[in-house]
């Protein structure tokens, strides 16, 4: 069995349990709380107009949608929207995922066997291979695939046309993406990181579904420490439901939630390990910065990749780092947040730090 039969299995399973089979088992759960249509779906208020217009204008053409790409941090809905854009089609999904494309055999197969209107989602597309995203420039444009016969210099390379479909693809860095593959996407959504009262109303319709009894005050503890993530928000909410359950009678309030959270080490800005370590090597080992993000990352033990795509857009969100073409610097807010005093050049950096810069 493929890697992606086996994702694409795992992930029905887990889409058809309900809650009651799937409690407990946290990524079961994950997938019973995922909104079905985009008018289930909170927040993203731009995407999802967008989104809607392209999908009906494709219903009406009784067409495949253009493809779609979605870039944003984990846990926003990337992978919960592409499964929206196939049933809101009334289409069958296939998911796969760019590192478990490793030749571009692989993608041929999976190309070939795509049956019309199909909607074919590629998480992490920006890990994809080379060989294997070229053949994907030509599926995209052409609907059609190449595949190569033999070696060298009798090698012949067999057309194979394919049914109009719809590619999904997911990345946490739009960025990371050739500009020729971006570039035949139909469609860009950015999904940006969550206000706090769409998080409050993501907890409260979770909550609904997993029959927790939940106070207004607690539903906003809860969103307010939820890093703008709805991934996060959902497993604050069953963490909480935990302690309400064996420390109370079950009803989650403020005074719960905020409970909970603590003993979670999750702070009361919503902060996690992670980011207080990178704000703590920021402040205290690099005095504030700027500071790159490869050392930071390795000051704190962790990949490049999670540090920047993680830890690093909520603390900007945040207003606790900012990003300069110098490096990474600390703001006064950071260096307040750690209990530290705030040194003089932090003041001069956030100012000069007025060049901010965001990646496209
Ligand atoms: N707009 C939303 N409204 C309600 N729930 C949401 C929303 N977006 C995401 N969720 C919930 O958050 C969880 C994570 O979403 P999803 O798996 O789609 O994130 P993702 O962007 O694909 O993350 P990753 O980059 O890690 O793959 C889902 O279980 C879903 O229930
Ligand atoms: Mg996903």
């Amino acid at each position: 069995m493929h890697e992606d039969d086996l994702d694409r299995a795992e992930d029905d399973y887990f889409a058809s349990l309900t809650l009651a089979e799937a409690d407990g088992d946290d990524r079961a759960v994950e997938a019973a709380l995922r909104p079905k249509t985009l008018d289930e779906l909170i927040g993203q208020q731009r995407v999802r107009e967008q989104l809607s217009l392209v999908l009906e204008a494709a219903r009406r053409r009784e067409r495949a949608p253009d493809h779609v790409l979605l870039s944003g941090p984990p846990g926003l809905g990337k992978t919960t929207l592409a499964m929206i854009i196939a049933a809101e089609m009334s289409a069958p999904l296939r998911i796969t995922s760019g590192p478990a494309i490793t030749h571009a055999g692989d993608l041929a197969a999976i190309l070939s066997g795509l049956n019309e209107g199909e909607v074919l989602f590629v998480d992490e597309i920006h890990r994809m291979s080379r060989p294997a995203e070229e053949m994907l420039y030509l599926a995209m444009e052409d609907f059609r695939v190449d595949v190569v016969i033999g070696k060298g210099p009798g090698a012949t390379a067999i057309p194979i046309d394919l049914p109009p479909f719809t590619l999904v693809g997911a990345t946490t860095r739009a960025g990371l993406l050739p500009g020729p593959l971006r570039d035949r996407f139909g469609f860009t959504g950015h999904l940006g990181l969550y206000e706090p009262e769409d998080l409050e109303l993501i907890v409260r319709r979770s909550a609904g579904l997993l029959e927790v009894t939940l106070q207004d005050d607690g539903a906003a503890e809860i969103a307010g420490r939820s890093r703008g993530t709805p991934r996060i928000a959902n497993r604050l909410l069953r963490r909480v439901r935990d302690y309400a359950q064996v420390k109370a009678d079950g009803t989650v309030t403020q005074e719960i939630a905020a409970k909970a959270l603590d003993l979670y080490e999750v702070d009361a800005l919503g902060l996690d390990r992670l980011d207080l370590a990178v704000l703590d090597a920021l402040c205290r080992r690099f005095g504030g910065g700027p500071v790159g993000i490869s050392t930071l990352a390795v000051a704190v033990g962790e990949e490049r990749e999670t540090v920047e795509e993680v830890a690093e857009p909520f603390l900007v969100r945040s207003g606790f780092l900012a990003r300069t073409p110098r490096g990474r610097v600390a703001t006064p807010a950071a260096w307040g947040h750690l209990g530290l005093p705030v040194p003089a050049s932090a003041e001069a950096a956030a100012w000069s730090a007025d060049s901010l810069w965001d990646e496209p």
